[in-house]
Protein backbone atom coordinates (compact mmCIF):
# COMPACT_ATOMS: atom_id res chain seq x y z
CA UNK A 1 0.00 0.00 0.00
CA UNK A 2 1.29 3.43 -1.14
CA UNK A 3 0.47 6.35 0.94
CA UNK A 4 0.53 9.24 -1.42
CA UNK A 5 1.01 12.60 0.95
CA UNK A 6 4.45 13.34 1.98
CA UNK A 7 4.49 13.76 5.56
CA UNK A 8 7.11 15.77 8.16
CA UNK A 9 6.68 16.68 11.77
CA UNK A 10 9.17 17.25 14.33
CA UNK A 11 10.63 14.39 15.77
CA UNK A 12 12.26 15.33 19.33
CA UNK A 13 10.75 16.34 22.33
CA UNK A 14 9.46 20.07 22.22
CA UNK A 15 11.04 22.50 23.90
CA UNK A 16 14.28 23.84 23.53
CA UNK A 17 17.34 20.96 23.72
CA UNK A 18 20.58 20.91 22.50
CA UNK A 19 19.43 19.46 18.82
CA UNK A 20 16.18 19.12 17.13
CA UNK A 21 15.39 16.31 14.40
CA UNK A 22 12.46 16.88 11.31
CA UNK A 23 11.76 13.83 9.99
CA UNK A 24 9.88 13.93 6.31
CA UNK A 25 8.18 10.82 4.84
CA UNK A 26 6.72 9.75 1.38
CA UNK A 27 7.11 9.86 -2.42
CA UNK A 28 7.97 13.53 -2.66
CA UNK A 29 10.48 13.34 0.92
CA UNK A 30 13.81 13.95 -1.06
CA UNK A 31 12.56 16.28 -3.73
CA UNK A 32 10.93 18.83 -1.08
CA UNK A 33 13.87 18.87 1.11
CA UNK A 34 15.88 19.44 -0.78
CA UNK A 35 14.02 22.38 -2.08
CA UNK A 36 14.75 24.16 1.01
CA UNK A 37 18.39 22.57 1.25
CA UNK A 38 21.36 24.52 0.37
CA UNK A 39 24.37 21.97 0.02
CA UNK A 40 24.49 18.70 -2.34
CA UNK A 41 21.51 18.10 -4.30
CA UNK A 42 19.76 15.69 -2.10
CA UNK A 43 18.29 14.06 -5.09
CA UNK A 44 21.41 12.61 -6.49
CA UNK A 45 23.17 11.69 -2.90
CA UNK A 46 23.50 8.00 -2.14
CA UNK A 47 21.06 6.14 0.52
CA UNK A 48 21.89 6.44 4.13
CA UNK A 49 24.14 9.51 3.92
CA UNK A 50 24.32 12.13 6.33
CA UNK A 51 24.88 16.01 4.18
CA UNK A 52 26.05 19.13 5.37
CA UNK A 53 24.58 22.59 4.74
CA UNK A 54 21.75 24.88 5.19
CA UNK A 55 17.82 25.02 5.63
CA UNK A 56 16.75 27.95 3.07
CA UNK A 57 13.77 29.89 2.36
CA UNK A 58 13.82 28.24 -1.32
CA UNK A 59 11.65 31.17 -2.84
CA UNK A 60 14.25 33.42 -2.04
CA UNK A 61 17.01 31.03 -3.13
CA UNK A 62 16.48 31.26 -6.50
CA UNK A 63 16.48 35.08 -6.16
CA UNK A 64 20.12 34.41 -4.97
CA UNK A 65 19.02 36.26 -2.06
CA UNK A 66 18.25 33.60 0.55
CA UNK A 67 17.43 33.50 4.50
CA UNK A 68 19.61 31.08 6.07
CA UNK A 69 16.91 29.40 8.76
CA UNK A 70 20.07 27.45 10.15
CA UNK A 71 23.07 25.09 9.61
CA UNK A 72 21.76 21.87 9.85
CA UNK A 73 22.79 17.58 8.90
CA UNK A 74 20.13 15.99 6.34
CA UNK A 75 20.35 12.37 6.45
CA UNK A 76 18.50 10.55 3.35
CA UNK A 77 17.17 7.41 3.52
CA UNK A 78 16.26 6.08 0.29
CA UNK A 79 12.93 2.87 0.17
CA UNK A 80 12.28 0.42 1.15
CA UNK A 81 14.95 0.06 3.64
CA UNK A 82 13.94 3.17 6.09
CA UNK A 83 11.96 3.31 9.35
CA UNK A 84 8.59 3.92 7.12
CA UNK A 85 9.78 2.01 4.30
CA UNK A 86 9.36 5.28 2.31
CA UNK A 87 11.91 7.52 1.27
CA UNK A 88 12.74 9.46 4.69
CA UNK A 89 14.48 12.13 5.56
CA UNK A 90 15.63 13.43 8.61
CA UNK A 91 16.87 17.28 9.25
CA UNK A 92 19.40 17.66 12.47
CA UNK A 93 18.69 21.15 13.14
CA UNK A 94 19.64 23.17 16.59
CA UNK A 95 17.17 22.77 19.37
CA UNK A 96 15.04 25.90 18.76
CA UNK A 97 11.45 25.54 18.76
CA UNK A 98 11.65 28.64 16.50
CA UNK A 99 14.00 27.20 13.68
CA UNK A 100 12.04 23.98 13.87
CA UNK A 101 8.69 25.60 13.41
CA UNK A 102 10.27 27.19 10.64
CA UNK A 103 11.44 23.96 8.58
CA UNK A 104 8.09 22.50 9.16
CA UNK A 105 6.43 25.40 7.82
CA UNK A 106 8.85 25.38 4.89
CA UNK A 107 8.45 21.68 3.95
CA UNK A 108 4.38 22.09 4.69
CA UNK A 109 5.27 25.39 1.59
CA UNK A 110 7.11 23.35 -0.34
CA UNK A 111 4.02 20.29 -0.39
CA UNK A 112 4.74 18.08 2.47
CA UNK A 113 1.70 17.97 4.97
CA UNK A 114 1.71 17.56 9.21
CA UNK A 115 2.02 14.19 10.30
CA UNK A 116 -0.95 12.95 12.45
CA UNK A 117 -0.01 11.54 15.67
CA UNK A 118 2.11 7.95 15.29
CA UNK A 119 1.83 8.68 11.17
CA UNK A 120 5.45 7.21 10.74
CA UNK A 121 4.65 4.21 13.04
CA UNK A 122 1.72 4.12 11.04
CA UNK A 123 3.42 3.39 7.47
CA UNK A 124 6.04 1.23 8.70
CA UNK A 125 3.07 -0.67 9.72
CA UNK A 126 0.71 -0.13 6.15
CA UNK A 127 4.27 -1.07 4.45
CA UNK A 128 4.54 -3.75 6.21
CA UNK A 129 7.80 -3.65 7.46
CA UNK A 130 6.15 -3.97 11.20
CA UNK A 131 3.10 -5.43 12.32
CA UNK A 132 0.70 -4.46 14.35
CA UNK A 133 2.22 -5.59 18.02
CA UNK A 134 5.42 -4.21 16.99
CA UNK A 135 4.42 -1.11 16.34
CA UNK A 136 2.31 -0.98 19.45
CA UNK A 137 5.31 -2.14 21.35
CA UNK A 138 7.26 0.99 20.14
CA UNK A 139 4.64 3.30 22.37
CA UNK A 140 5.22 0.95 25.09
CA UNK A 141 9.17 1.48 24.38
CA UNK A 142 8.70 4.83 24.54
CA UNK A 143 6.26 5.18 27.83
CA UNK A 144 8.89 2.61 29.96
CA UNK A 145 9.68 3.42 33.06
CA UNK A 146 11.57 0.89 34.57
CA UNK A 147 13.50 -2.60 33.21
CA UNK A 148 11.37 -4.67 33.26
CA UNK A 149 8.92 -3.13 31.07
CA UNK A 150 11.44 -1.52 28.90
CA UNK A 151 12.70 -5.51 28.41
CA UNK A 152 8.92 -6.41 27.47
CA UNK A 153 8.47 -3.65 24.93
CA UNK A 154 11.92 -4.59 23.39
CA UNK A 155 11.09 -7.87 23.11
CA UNK A 156 7.72 -7.07 21.37
CA UNK A 157 9.11 -4.65 19.31
CA UNK A 158 11.38 -7.78 17.78
CA UNK A 159 8.58 -9.05 16.96
CA UNK A 160 8.56 -11.57 20.35
CA UNK A 161 4.71 -11.89 19.89
CA UNK A 162 4.25 -11.67 16.35
CA UNK A 163 6.88 -14.89 15.92
CA UNK A 164 4.89 -17.06 18.59
CA UNK A 165 1.40 -16.39 16.83
CA UNK A 166 2.33 -16.79 13.36
CA UNK A 167 3.55 -20.54 14.92
CA UNK A 168 0.13 -20.87 15.81
CA UNK A 169 -1.84 -19.67 13.04
CA UNK A 170 -0.16 -21.86 10.77
CA UNK A 171 -1.15 -24.92 12.12
CA UNK A 172 -4.71 -23.81 12.45
CA UNK A 173 -4.31 -22.31 8.51
CA UNK A 174 -3.04 -25.76 7.53
CA UNK A 175 -6.18 -27.55 9.50
CA UNK A 176 -8.55 -25.24 7.89
CA UNK A 177 -7.31 -25.36 4.20
CA UNK A 178 -7.72 -29.40 4.22
CA UNK A 179 -11.72 -28.92 6.03
CA UNK A 180 -12.20 -26.46 3.53
CA UNK A 181 -11.02 -28.77 0.77
CA UNK A 182 -13.58 -31.51 1.81
CA UNK A 183 -16.01 -29.10 1.36
CA UNK A 184 -15.48 -29.17 -2.10
CA UNK A 185 -15.82 -33.14 -2.24
CA UNK A 186 -18.58 -32.58 0.03
CA UNK A 187 -20.22 -35.94 -2.35
CA UNK A 188 -17.83 -38.12 -1.38
CA UNK A 189 -17.73 -38.01 2.00
CA UNK A 190 -13.69 -37.81 2.29
CA UNK A 191 -12.12 -36.99 5.50
CA UNK A 192 -8.74 -34.99 4.44
CA UNK A 193 -8.23 -33.24 8.14
CA UNK A 194 -7.35 -35.86 10.66
CA UNK A 195 -10.00 -35.39 13.32
CA UNK A 196 -8.16 -36.56 16.17
CA UNK A 197 -5.09 -34.33 14.60
CA UNK A 198 -7.37 -31.44 14.96
CA UNK A 199 -8.56 -32.64 18.33
CA UNK A 200 -5.18 -32.38 19.49
CA UNK A 201 -3.89 -28.71 17.88
CA UNK A 202 -6.62 -27.34 19.34
CA UNK A 203 -5.98 -28.67 22.49
CA UNK A 204 -2.40 -27.95 22.48
CA UNK A 205 -3.15 -24.18 20.87
CA UNK A 206 -5.89 -24.06 23.68
CA UNK A 207 -3.22 -24.79 26.31
CA UNK A 208 -0.50 -21.61 24.88
CA UNK A 209 -3.58 -19.31 24.67
CA UNK A 210 -4.12 -19.49 27.97
CA UNK A 211 -0.32 -19.45 28.94
CA UNK A 212 -0.38 -16.12 27.22
CA UNK A 213 -3.50 -15.09 28.81
CA UNK A 214 -2.09 -15.78 32.19
CA UNK A 215 1.05 -13.62 31.51
CA UNK A 216 -1.48 -11.19 31.06
CA UNK A 217 -1.81 -9.79 34.73
CA UNK A 218 2.03 -9.57 34.96
CA UNK A 219 2.37 -7.88 32.51
CA UNK A 220 -0.29 -5.21 33.26
CA UNK A 221 1.19 -5.01 36.70
CA UNK A 222 5.05 -4.65 35.18
CA UNK A 223 3.79 -1.67 32.64
CA UNK A 224 1.38 0.07 35.04
CA UNK A 225 3.20 -0.71 38.71
CA UNK A 226 2.29 -3.04 41.08
CA UNK A 227 -0.63 -1.41 43.52
CA UNK A 228 0.40 -2.04 46.98
CA UNK A 229 -1.61 -1.22 50.10
CA UNK A 230 -0.42 -0.81 53.47
CA UNK A 231 -3.29 -1.61 55.97
CA UNK A 232 -3.10 -1.77 59.64
CA UNK A 233 -4.38 -0.57 63.05
CA UNK A 234 -3.13 3.13 63.79
CA UNK A 235 0.07 2.95 65.09
CA UNK A 236 0.88 -0.15 63.64
CA UNK A 237 4.15 1.35 61.90
CA UNK A 238 2.89 1.58 58.42
CA UNK A 239 4.32 5.05 57.71
CA UNK A 240 7.49 3.75 59.10
CA UNK A 241 7.51 0.75 56.91
CA UNK A 242 6.61 2.93 53.91
CA UNK A 243 9.12 5.83 54.68
CA UNK A 244 11.91 3.12 55.17
CA UNK A 245 11.07 1.49 51.96
CA UNK A 246 11.22 4.91 50.40
CA UNK A 247 14.31 6.01 51.50
CA UNK A 248 16.15 3.19 51.23
CA UNK A 249 15.77 3.25 47.54
CA UNK A 250 16.10 6.98 47.48
CA UNK A 251 17.50 7.48 44.24
CA UNK A 252 14.54 6.14 42.13
CA UNK A 253 11.92 6.96 44.05
CA UNK A 254 9.14 9.36 42.90
CA UNK A 255 6.23 11.29 44.13
CA UNK A 256 3.38 11.23 41.98
CA UNK A 257 0.36 12.54 42.72
CA UNK A 258 -2.91 10.00 41.94
CA UNK A 259 -5.55 11.17 39.86
CA UNK A 260 -7.85 12.13 41.98
CA UNK A 261 -7.18 14.67 44.27
CA UNK A 262 -6.96 12.95 47.47
CA UNK A 263 -5.01 10.33 46.43
CA UNK A 264 -1.20 10.03 46.70
CA UNK A 265 0.98 7.59 45.50
CA UNK A 266 4.55 6.95 46.07
CA UNK A 267 6.32 4.44 43.67
CA UNK A 268 8.84 2.56 44.35
CA UNK A 269 11.28 0.50 42.18
CA UNK A 270 12.55 -2.73 43.38
CA UNK A 271 14.64 -4.77 41.25
CA UNK A 272 13.11 -3.47 38.07
CA UNK A 273 9.36 -3.81 38.75
CA UNK A 274 7.29 -0.51 39.86
CA UNK A 275 5.30 -1.07 43.18
CA UNK A 276 2.88 2.10 43.42
CA UNK A 277 1.88 2.31 47.37
CA UNK A 278 -2.09 3.20 47.53
CA UNK A 279 -2.51 5.98 49.72
CA UNK A 280 -5.58 8.01 50.48
CA UNK A 281 -4.95 11.69 52.13
CA UNK A 282 -8.53 11.24 53.49
CA UNK A 283 -7.18 8.36 56.18
CA UNK A 284 -4.57 10.19 57.70
CA UNK A 285 -7.01 13.47 58.30
CA UNK A 286 -9.74 10.25 59.75
CA UNK A 287 -10.18 11.35 63.36
CA UNK A 288 -12.64 8.55 63.49
CA UNK A 289 -13.29 5.56 66.05
CA UNK A 290 -10.58 3.27 65.58
CA UNK A 291 -12.54 0.56 63.57
CA UNK A 292 -13.80 2.82 61.54
CA UNK A 293 -10.33 3.26 60.32
CA UNK A 294 -9.03 0.75 60.86
CA UNK A 295 -11.68 -1.52 58.75
CA UNK A 296 -13.78 1.03 56.28
CA UNK A 297 -10.60 2.89 55.15
CA UNK A 298 -8.23 -0.61 54.71
CA UNK A 299 -11.36 -1.98 52.95
CA UNK A 300 -11.07 1.08 50.36
CA UNK A 301 -7.22 0.52 50.05
CA UNK A 302 -7.49 -3.37 49.17
CA UNK A 303 -10.06 -3.20 47.06
CA UNK A 304 -7.39 -1.57 44.19
CA UNK A 305 -4.26 -3.00 45.54
CA UNK A 306 -2.66 -6.25 43.93
CA UNK A 307 -0.18 -6.75 46.82
CA UNK A 308 -1.86 -5.98 50.95
CA UNK A 309 1.09 -5.22 53.27
CA UNK A 310 -1.12 -5.77 56.87
CA UNK A 311 0.75 -4.90 60.14
CA UNK A 312 0.21 -6.05 63.17
CA UNK A 313 1.06 -5.50 66.59
CA UNK A 314 -1.62 -7.56 68.79
CA UNK A 315 -4.63 -8.89 66.81
CA UNK A 316 -5.74 -9.53 63.33
CA UNK A 317 -9.28 -8.79 63.83
CA UNK A 318 -8.89 -6.53 60.25
CA UNK A 319 -7.58 -9.70 58.35
CA UNK A 320 -10.16 -11.56 59.22
CA UNK A 321 -12.53 -8.89 58.59
CA UNK A 322 -11.25 -8.28 55.05
CA UNK A 323 -10.43 -12.25 54.77
CA UNK A 324 -13.13 -12.58 52.09
CA UNK A 325 -11.53 -10.14 49.65
CA UNK A 326 -7.73 -11.05 50.02
CA UNK A 327 -8.72 -14.14 48.24
CA UNK A 328 -6.91 -13.36 45.02
CA UNK A 329 -4.49 -10.58 46.63
CA UNK A 330 -1.02 -11.28 47.35
CA UNK A 331 -1.30 -10.74 51.12
CA UNK A 332 1.43 -10.36 53.50
CA UNK A 333 0.37 -10.45 56.74
CA UNK A 334 3.50 -9.24 58.97
CA UNK A 335 4.17 -8.87 62.39
CA UNK A 336 5.19 -5.86 63.27
CA UNK A 337 8.11 -4.16 65.75
CA UNK A 338 9.29 -7.67 66.28
CA UNK A 339 12.44 -6.13 68.08
CA UNK A 340 10.21 -5.53 70.21
CA UNK A 341 7.46 -7.77 70.63
CA UNK A 342 8.59 -11.80 71.20
CA UNK A 343 7.95 -13.89 68.35
CA UNK A 344 6.81 -16.19 71.48
CA UNK A 345 3.71 -13.52 72.20
CA UNK A 346 2.54 -14.37 68.66
CA UNK A 347 -0.23 -16.08 69.91
CA UNK A 348 -2.69 -15.18 67.14
CA UNK A 349 -4.04 -17.79 64.84
CA UNK A 350 -1.28 -18.21 61.88
CA UNK A 351 -3.15 -20.59 59.97
CA UNK A 352 -5.94 -17.62 59.26
CA UNK A 353 -5.09 -17.64 55.57
CA UNK A 354 -2.62 -20.73 55.38
CA UNK A 355 -5.21 -21.83 52.28
CA UNK A 356 -4.90 -18.69 50.06
CA UNK A 357 -2.36 -19.10 47.56
CA UNK A 358 -0.03 -16.21 48.22
CA UNK A 359 0.22 -15.77 51.70
CA UNK A 360 2.77 -15.03 53.37
CA UNK A 361 3.91 -14.41 56.83
CA UNK A 362 6.49 -13.27 59.40
CA UNK A 363 7.55 -10.52 61.58
CA UNK A 364 9.25 -7.35 60.90
CA UNK A 365 11.12 -4.71 62.19
CA UNK A 366 11.77 -1.37 60.34
CA UNK A 367 13.51 -0.22 63.45
CA UNK A 368 16.03 -2.83 63.61
CA UNK A 369 15.92 -3.32 59.63
CA UNK A 370 15.14 -7.19 60.74
CA UNK A 371 13.67 -8.73 57.52
CA UNK A 372 13.26 -5.84 55.74
CA UNK A 373 15.61 -7.39 52.55
CA UNK A 374 13.24 -10.47 52.88
CA UNK A 375 10.11 -8.24 52.32
CA UNK A 376 11.58 -6.69 48.95
CA UNK A 377 12.67 -10.20 47.70
CA UNK A 378 9.14 -11.30 48.50
CA UNK A 379 7.57 -8.39 46.87
CA UNK A 380 9.58 -9.21 43.92
CA UNK A 381 9.38 -12.97 43.70
CA UNK A 382 5.74 -12.88 44.66
CA UNK A 383 4.86 -10.70 41.57
CA UNK A 384 7.67 -12.67 38.91
CA UNK A 385 6.53 -15.97 40.36
CA UNK A 386 5.44 -18.61 37.77
CA UNK A 387 7.26 -16.31 34.77
CA UNK A 388 9.56 -17.55 32.48
CA UNK A 389 11.25 -14.35 32.18
CA UNK A 390 12.22 -15.06 28.30
CA UNK A 391 8.41 -15.75 27.57
CA UNK A 392 6.33 -13.48 25.96
CA UNK A 393 4.70 -11.13 28.08
CA UNK A 394 1.31 -9.43 27.14
CA UNK A 395 0.75 -6.23 28.27
CA UNK A 396 -1.71 -5.17 25.88
CA UNK A 397 -5.80 -4.97 26.89
CA UNK A 398 -6.19 -5.12 23.32
CA UNK A 399 -3.73 -8.38 22.90
CA UNK A 400 -5.73 -10.06 25.54
CA UNK A 401 -8.96 -9.61 24.42
CA UNK A 402 -8.04 -11.25 21.01
CA UNK A 403 -6.52 -14.19 22.69
CA UNK A 404 -9.69 -14.59 24.61
CA UNK A 405 -11.98 -14.53 21.81
CA UNK A 406 -9.25 -16.62 20.40
CA UNK A 407 -9.84 -18.67 22.91
CA UNK A 408 -13.74 -19.35 22.84
CA UNK A 409 -13.74 -19.70 19.19
CA UNK A 410 -11.61 -22.86 19.79
CA UNK A 411 -13.56 -24.35 22.44
CA UNK A 412 -16.43 -23.83 20.13
CA UNK A 413 -14.06 -26.17 17.88
CA UNK A 414 -13.74 -28.66 20.56
CA UNK A 415 -17.30 -28.72 21.58
CA UNK A 416 -17.82 -29.26 17.73
CA UNK A 417 -16.12 -32.01 17.30
CA UNK A 418 -17.83 -34.12 20.47
CA UNK A 419 -20.76 -33.15 18.75
CA UNK A 420 -20.01 -33.85 15.63
CA UNK A 421 -20.28 -30.89 14.02
CA UNK A 422 -20.55 -30.48 10.00
CA UNK A 423 -17.24 -30.00 7.76
CA UNK A 424 -18.51 -26.39 6.86
CA UNK A 425 -19.22 -25.09 10.98
CA UNK A 426 -15.58 -26.26 12.06
CA UNK A 427 -14.04 -24.23 9.01
CA UNK A 428 -16.38 -21.00 10.29
CA UNK A 429 -15.11 -21.57 13.96
CA UNK A 430 -11.55 -22.16 12.09
CA UNK A 431 -11.94 -19.02 10.64
CA UNK A 432 -13.22 -17.03 13.17
CA UNK A 433 -10.03 -18.05 15.81
CA UNK A 434 -7.51 -16.82 12.65
CA UNK A 435 -9.44 -13.99 12.81
CA UNK A 436 -8.62 -13.13 16.23
CA UNK A 437 -5.27 -14.54 16.16
CA UNK A 438 -4.56 -12.25 13.24
CA UNK A 439 -5.85 -8.92 14.95
CA UNK A 440 -3.03 -8.59 17.33
CA UNK A 441 -0.37 -8.87 14.42
CA UNK A 442 -3.14 -6.93 12.07
CA UNK A 443 -2.68 -9.92 9.69
CA UNK A 444 -6.25 -9.54 9.07
CA UNK A 445 -8.11 -6.78 8.37
CA UNK A 446 -8.15 -4.35 11.51
CA UNK A 447 -10.92 -1.72 11.99
CA UNK A 448 -9.67 1.51 10.46
CA UNK A 449 -11.15 2.68 14.18
CA UNK A 450 -8.85 0.69 16.13
CA UNK A 451 -5.56 1.46 13.78
CA UNK A 452 -6.56 5.39 14.94
CA UNK A 453 -6.78 4.17 18.39
CA UNK A 454 -3.89 2.61 18.66
CA UNK A 455 -1.50 5.27 16.53
CA UNK A 456 -3.61 8.26 18.02
CA UNK A 457 -1.57 7.24 20.89
CA UNK A 458 1.59 8.21 19.68
CA UNK A 459 2.83 11.44 20.11
CA UNK A 460 3.37 13.44 16.83
CA UNK A 461 6.76 12.47 14.64
CA UNK A 462 6.71 9.26 16.01
N1 LIG B 1 17.91 9.14 13.66
C1 LIG B 1 17.08 8.23 14.08
N2 LIG B 1 17.35 7.53 15.18
C2 LIG B 1 16.48 6.59 15.62
C3 LIG B 1 15.30 6.31 14.93
C4 LIG B 1 15.03 7.06 13.75
O1 LIG B 1 14.00 6.89 13.10
N3 LIG B 1 15.95 7.98 13.37
N4 LIG B 1 14.43 5.33 15.40
C5 LIG B 1 13.10 5.31 15.16
O2 LIG B 1 12.34 4.61 15.77
C6 LIG B 1 14.96 4.33 16.32
C7 LIG B 1 15.69 3.28 15.51
N5 LIG B 1 14.76 2.46 14.82
C8 LIG B 1 14.79 2.18 13.48
C9 LIG B 1 14.14 1.05 13.04
C10 LIG B 1 14.22 0.69 11.72
C11 LIG B 1 14.91 1.46 10.83
C12 LIG B 1 15.08 1.04 9.41
O3 LIG B 1 15.53 1.80 8.60
N6 LIG B 1 14.76 -0.20 9.08
C13 LIG B 1 14.90 -0.75 7.76
C14 LIG B 1 16.35 -0.98 7.38
C15 LIG B 1 17.13 -1.76 8.34
C16 LIG B 1 18.54 -1.95 7.85
O4 LIG B 1 19.17 -1.00 7.38
O5 LIG B 1 18.98 -3.11 7.91
C17 LIG B 1 14.12 -2.03 7.60
O6 LIG B 1 13.76 -2.62 8.63
O7 LIG B 1 13.87 -2.39 6.47
C18 LIG B 1 15.52 2.62 11.26
C19 LIG B 1 15.47 2.99 12.59
C20 LIG B 1 15.83 4.99 17.33
N7 LIG B 1 16.78 5.90 16.73
N1 LIG C 1 10.24 -0.58 68.26
C1 LIG C 1 9.76 -0.29 67.08
N2 LIG C 1 8.96 0.77 66.91
C2 LIG C 1 8.47 1.03 65.70
C3 LIG C 1 8.78 0.21 64.57
N3 LIG C 1 8.12 0.68 63.51
C4 LIG C 1 7.44 1.78 63.91
N4 LIG C 1 7.64 1.99 65.23
C5 LIG C 1 7.07 3.07 66.05
O1 LIG C 1 5.67 2.93 66.15
C6 LIG C 1 5.03 4.21 66.19
C7 LIG C 1 3.94 4.28 65.14
O2 LIG C 1 4.53 4.19 63.86
P1 LIG C 1 3.83 4.74 62.56
O3 LIG C 1 4.65 4.36 61.43
O4 LIG C 1 3.49 6.16 62.72
O5 LIG C 1 2.50 3.91 62.60
P2 LIG C 1 1.27 4.00 61.61
O6 LIG C 1 0.75 2.64 61.46
O7 LIG C 1 1.64 4.71 60.38
O8 LIG C 1 0.30 4.83 62.48
P3 LIG C 1 -0.97 5.73 62.00
O9 LIG C 1 -0.44 6.78 61.07
O10 LIG C 1 -1.50 6.28 63.28
O11 LIG C 1 -1.93 4.82 61.34
C8 LIG C 1 6.13 5.24 65.99
O12 LIG C 1 6.48 5.74 67.23
C9 LIG C 1 7.27 4.42 65.41
O13 LIG C 1 8.53 4.94 65.72
C10 LIG C 1 9.65 -0.91 64.78
O14 LIG C 1 9.99 -1.69 63.89
N5 LIG C 1 10.10 -1.11 66.06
Amino acid sequence: MIQNDTICATATAQGVGALGIIRVSGQEAISISNEIFKGKDLTEVASHTVNYGFIVDSKLKTQNSETVIDEVMISVFKAPKTFTAEDLVEISCHGSPYIQQQIVELLIKNGARLALPGEFTQRAFLNGRIDLSQAEAVADLIAAENKASHEIALNQMRGGISSELQVLREQLINFTALIELELDFSEEDVEFANRQELKELVSSIKTKVTGLLTTFEYGNAIKNGVPVAIIGKPNAGKSTLLNSLLNEERAIVSDIPGTTRDTIEETLVIDGITFRFIDTAGIRETVDTIEAIGVGKAKEKVNSAKIVIHLYEEDLDILKELKPILEDKIVFNLLSKIDKNDWANDRYEMSLLKNYPNYHHFGISVKSGFNLDLLKQKLVQSIKSGIDENAVIITNMRHKEALQNAFESLENIASGMRIGLTGDLLAFHLRETLKHIGSITGQIDVDKDILGTIFGKFCIGK
